[in-house]
C-alpha cells in the first residue's frame, strides 16, 4: 500500500520552478531517499511534504487522503513527523522533555485537561513517560536522560530529534540530512539506528542526505532530482550506474562521481 504518493507535483516560487512535475510514491515501511545535487529541489519537496509548502500543481496523498493545504501541526496528528536539517529542539529542555513535547500531539486530554488533573491525566502521565524513555532508549541516549538537550554533543542532537519525531506516533518519518555533522561512528550507529527503526518500528522512511555512502547502504529505493526534476528512480544497484545521474553529479561538489564513475 502506498503511504504516500507525490502526484505531478510542481512548486513555483515566483518565476522559478523549483519543482517540476514531480512524481514517486513511498510503499508501507519503506526505505526511500531522495538525492540530488545542491539547488536540486530536495528541501521543498520534503517542506510540500509536511505542509510547509503547498505545491503550485499535483496532488499530495497521505495514506490515500489529500493533503495539499494541511499545516504542519495537522500532518503530524495524522502520523507525519520529521526532523530538521538544522537542529530544532528546545535547548533549555533536557531529553526525556524534548521527546515529552513530541508525544503531546498523541495525548487525548488536552490542555485543559492536563491542568485540571486527577487520576486519570497522571496515569496518562506516567505512561507517556515510560513511552517516551523507550524512544529514548532506541536512539540510545538513556544515559543522557536529564541532561539539557543544548548540552549534548551534535550527533546526539540529531538523535534526539528522531527520538521526539518516534514519540509523535508517526507512520511516515522523514529524516532531513540526518547524517550531517556526524563522525564515522556516528554514522554508522545511525544507520544501525535507521535500520531498526524501519525494520522493527516498521515505519516509512523518506531521507534526504548527501552521504551517498549511507544511502546506498541502507535504501531500498532511491529517487534522484536535478535542477528540480526526477531524472531517475530505482534501487542503489540501478543508481550508481544510471547514466543520467552519473552526468547531473559530474562537477558537483557530492561525492557520487566517486561512488559511480
Ligand atoms: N522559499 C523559497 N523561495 C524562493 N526560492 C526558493 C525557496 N526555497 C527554495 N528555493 C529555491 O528552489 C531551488 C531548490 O532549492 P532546495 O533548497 O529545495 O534544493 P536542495 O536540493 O534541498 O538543495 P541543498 O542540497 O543545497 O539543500 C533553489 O533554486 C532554491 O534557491
Amino acid at each position: 500500500m502506498k503511504v504516500l504518493d507525490i502526484q505531478n507535483v510542481t512548486i513555483r516560487f515566483g518565476g522559478l520552478e523549483a519543482i517540476r512535475d514531480v512524481s514517486f510514491s513511498a510503499d508501507e515501511g519503506q526505505l526511500l531517499a531522495i538525492i540530488g545535487p545542491n539547488g536540486a529541489g530536495k528541501t521543498t519537496i520534503f517542506n510540500a511534504m509536511t505542509g510547509v509548502y503547498q505545491p503550485t500543481v499535483g496532488q499530495i496523498l497521505f495514506n490515500g487522503k489529500l493533503i495539499n493545504g494541511l499545516k504542519p501541526n495537522q500532518l503530524v496528528t495524522m502520523g507525519v513527523a520529521r526532523t530538521f536539517q538544522n537542529i530544532r529542539l528546545f535547548s533549555a529542555l533536557t531529553v526525556l522533555e524534548n521527546v515529552m513535547v513530541g508525544s503531546q500531539c498523541r495525548s487525548r486530554e488536552g490542555l485543559w485537561g492536563a491542568l485540571a488533573g486527577g487520576k486519570k491525566v497522571a496515569a496518562n502521565r506516567v505512561k507517556s513517560i515510560q513511552q517516551c524513555r523507550e524512544f529514548i532508549e532506541i536512539v540510545g541516549l538513556t544515559d543522557y536522560l536529564d541532561e539539557l538537550a543544548t548540552n549534548l554533543p551534535y550527533g546526539k542532537q540529531r538523535l534526539l530529534e528522531i527520538a521526539r519525531a518516534l514519540a509523535t506516533g508517526c507512520e511516515l518519518l522523514l529524516l532531513d540530512e540526518p547524517a550531517a555533522g556526524m563522525n564515522a561512528v556516528e554514522r554508522e550507529e545511525l544507520v544501525a539506528l535507521i535500520r531498526r527503526i524501519s525494520k522493527e518500528l516498521n515505519k516509512t522512511i523518506i531521507l534526504i542526505e548527501h552521504d551517498i555512502n549511507l544511502v546506498m547502504n541502507i535504501s531500498e529505493h532511491i529517487v534522484v532530482l536535478d535542477h528540480g526534476e526526477k531524472i531517475a528512480e530505482g534501487t542503489p544497484g540501478e543508481i550508481r550506474t544510471n547514466q543520467k545521474v552519473i552526468e547531473a553529479y559530474l562537477g558537483s561538489e557530492d561525492p557520487l562521481e566517486q561512488e559511480v564513475v
